[in-house]
Parts: structure tokens; C-alpha cells; sequence
């Protein structure tokens, strides 16, 4: 069973530093800062967790990170009990994006409006297209189930015979209403990831990844971990917030990607099936990690090891979730 060393992160984050904004990150929020500085921080003073070793330890969480609140647990760094050619880690490692690999800022605050903006412009020019038809039978499917599950905001869609214009009308107002709900359901994130294609070819969207997680991936591709990603966000939307993002190209470091096709990310069933599709010989050889407690609940029960990503602009996690917590990848013990 391994552990984290334990370390005196308290001393360095209370350390006077003088905080001046990086001018090459325009997306960031103000919280997004704050973690950049803490990364600079740990890197600065040279933090190194240790090596992995077979005691048992723990770590003072603290309660206030740089003005952020977070949960004032002990981290017990757990064991990861898996063992394979290469030691006792997981063999896979399963990644939500949104609030995890991804600020949820990124999402919230860029690829959402992005869709939402262009949605209409979306549809009129490519109305005629496989990839739009195939979107819009999608849709339309939903937005009759929400209609009859008095969904609000689900207004119907007529016919073909009522003409392009009304159609996509109907359309763009039941899409409006979907993203402002955040509903996590395919036949929208099908169509906000063409949407999104458009932006990110084109240079307009660059995918925001945090640095501890390109680290991450380096460490894992040297070491023979392979690297999955699991989002609500189509697997073409995967593709291009790890194809275009602030370090380039990471794709080389992913070797699948999972969506809600697998099934909801609030179900237990969607991560046997994952673990299934990985060819491993135990649920346990997988280490999922996500920010969503729902999500982290659903992969333990399937057996899945699991840590929860508590990252600035992350919503508080309720008391007593039972799960390992970490603030960046630079603490996952292998
Ligand atoms: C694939 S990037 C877009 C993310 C997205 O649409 C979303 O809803 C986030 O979902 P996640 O499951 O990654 O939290």
C-alpha cells in the first residue's frame, strides 16, 4: 500500500510570494490564478512528495488554500492496492475533464457561449450535411421526450414541411435552453462538439489544460499507465480540447476516450462497462479521477479506485464523501 510522504505544504503556501498576473493566460479567472501561483509556488521552493513509500502517512489538508476554502479533511493517501508488471500501480488511468484536467471556467465560461452563439449559424450552414441531419434526428428525439416529461423550457420542433428556418428556430430556443441547464445528454453534446470544431480548427478555442496534468501525462506515458478520458462532452469535443490546447497536441498521450454514449457518468453500469472495455483483469487495476461525487460514488461501487480532483472553481464536496482528494496531479502517488 502506498502513500504520500508527508510534507510541509502549509509553510509554503503561506509564504510571502509576490503575486503578479501571468500576462499569456487571458483565460483565466481570478481562482485559475491563484492555482497557477500555487503551482509556481510548489515548483519554486522545489516540493518534492516523496517517494512512494510502503508506510502509512497522511496529510493535513489545509482549510484555506490562497483565500480558497477547501474541505478540512485529513487526506489518508490511501493505498492503491493494484499491482502489475511495473509495481503496484493502477494500469489505467480514467479521467473526467471538466473541473479535473480542465478549469470548469473553461467550459462555462468559453465552450459554452461559443455554442450557444453560434448554434443558429451552426445549423443554417450545414443543414444539409450527414453530421447536422444526424443531429438534428438526435434532437429531435430528445426534445420529444422532454416534452412529454414537461421539461422546461422544451418547446416543439415541426416538421421538415414547415421550412429550414422554422425548424432551426425551434431548435436554436430548445438548444439555448439546454445549455443553460448544463444538461449532460447526447444528442447536445453531439452537436456542441461539431459546433466547437468549427473554433478550434479555426484558432478561435485553444483547450485549457493544467500544467500538473501535462506532467501527469508524461509521467504515466513513461511509465506505462495508459490514459483514458471519460466526459459528458462528445469524444470528438475530447479530441479537441487534448488535440488544440495550451501545450499543443496531447492526444499522443491518450489511448481512448468515453462518453455518454458508455452511458451516464452518474451510473455505476457506465463504469463496468469502461473497465470492460479496458481488458483489465480487475475493476481495481483502474483509478478514476473526477471532481463530481456522483461520479466518484458510481465508479467505487463498480469496483473502480477513485480521487477526487478539488480544483479552484470547483463545487464543494459534501462531508464525510469517503473519497481520497487531490489539488493537483503532482499528488497522485505514481
Ligand atoms: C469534452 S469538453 C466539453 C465538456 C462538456 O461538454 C461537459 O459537459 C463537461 O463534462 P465532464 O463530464 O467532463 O465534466
Amino acid at each position: 500500500m502506498f502513500v504520500l510522504s508527508p510534507t510541509p505544504i502549509r509553510s509554503i503556501l503561506f509564504s510571502p510570494f509576490s503575486h503578479k498576473s501571468p500576462k499569456c493566460a487571458p483565460l483565466f479567472t481570478k481562482a485559475e490564478y491563484h492555482h497557477y501561483i500555487f503551482d509556481a509556488t510548489i515548483k519554486h521552493t522545489h516540493l518534492n512528495l516523496g517517494p512512494l513509500t510502503r508506510s502509512y502517512g497522511s496529510i493535513q489538508k489545509s482549510k484555506r488554500i490562497l483565500g480558497l476554502r477547501t474541505t478540512n479533511t485529513t487526506l489518508k493517501a490511501r493505498a492503491l492496492t493494484i499491482k502489475n508488471e511495473a509495481g503496484n500501480t493502477p494500469r489505467c488511468v480514467v479521467l473526467d475533464i471538466e473541473g479535473t484536467t480542465t478549469p470548469i471556467s473553461f467550459v462555462t465560461d468559453v465552450l459554452f457561449p461559443y455554442a450557444r452563439d453560434n448554434v443558429r449559424m451552426h445549423l443554417e450552414g450545414t443543414y444539409d450535411m450527414t453530421d447536422t441531419k444526424d443531429d438534428i434526428n438526435l434532437l429531435r428525439s430528445q426534445i420529444e421526450d422532454d416534452l412529454q416529461n414537461g421539461v422546461v423550457g422544451a418547446v416543439p420542433v415541426p416538421s421538415d414541411d414547415a421550412g429550414k428556418e422554422e425548424v432551426i428556430a425551434a431548435l436554436v430556443t430548445n438548444v439555448e435552453e439546454m445549455i443553460k441547464a448544463d444538461r449532460k445528454i447526447t444528442s447536445l453534446k453531439q452537436l456542441q462538439g461539431h459546433i466547437w470544431r468549427t473554433g478550434f480548427e479555426k484558432n478561435v478555442i485553444k483547450g485549457v489544460v493544467y500544467d500538473d496534468v501535462v506532467q501527469a501525462f508524461e509521467r504515466w506515458h513513461a511509465s506505462g499507465v495508459k490514459v483514458y478520458i471519460y466526459s459528458s462532452g462528445s469524444r470528438l469535443a475530447q479530441r479537441l480540447i487534448f488535440g488544440y490546447t495550451n501545450y499543443g497536441d496531447l492526444r499522443k498521450y491518450l489511448c481512448g476516450f468515453f462518453d455518454t454514449k458508455v452511458g451516464n457518468k452518474r451510473e455505476t453500469k457506465s463504469y463496468v462497462e469502461i473497465s470492460e472495455s479496458l481488458g483489465v483483469d480487475k475493476p481495481s487495476e483502474v483509478l478514476f479521477v473526477t471532481d463530481v461525487v456522483q461520479e466518484a460514488v458510481a465508479a467505487k461501487a463498480a469496483g473502480l479506485e477513485v480521487i477526487i480532483s478539488v480544483r479552484p472553481g470547483n463545487a464543494p464536496l459534501p462531508e464525510n464523501h469517503g473519497c481520497d482528494t487531490v489539488e493537483t496531479f503532482t499528488e497522485i502517488p505514481f
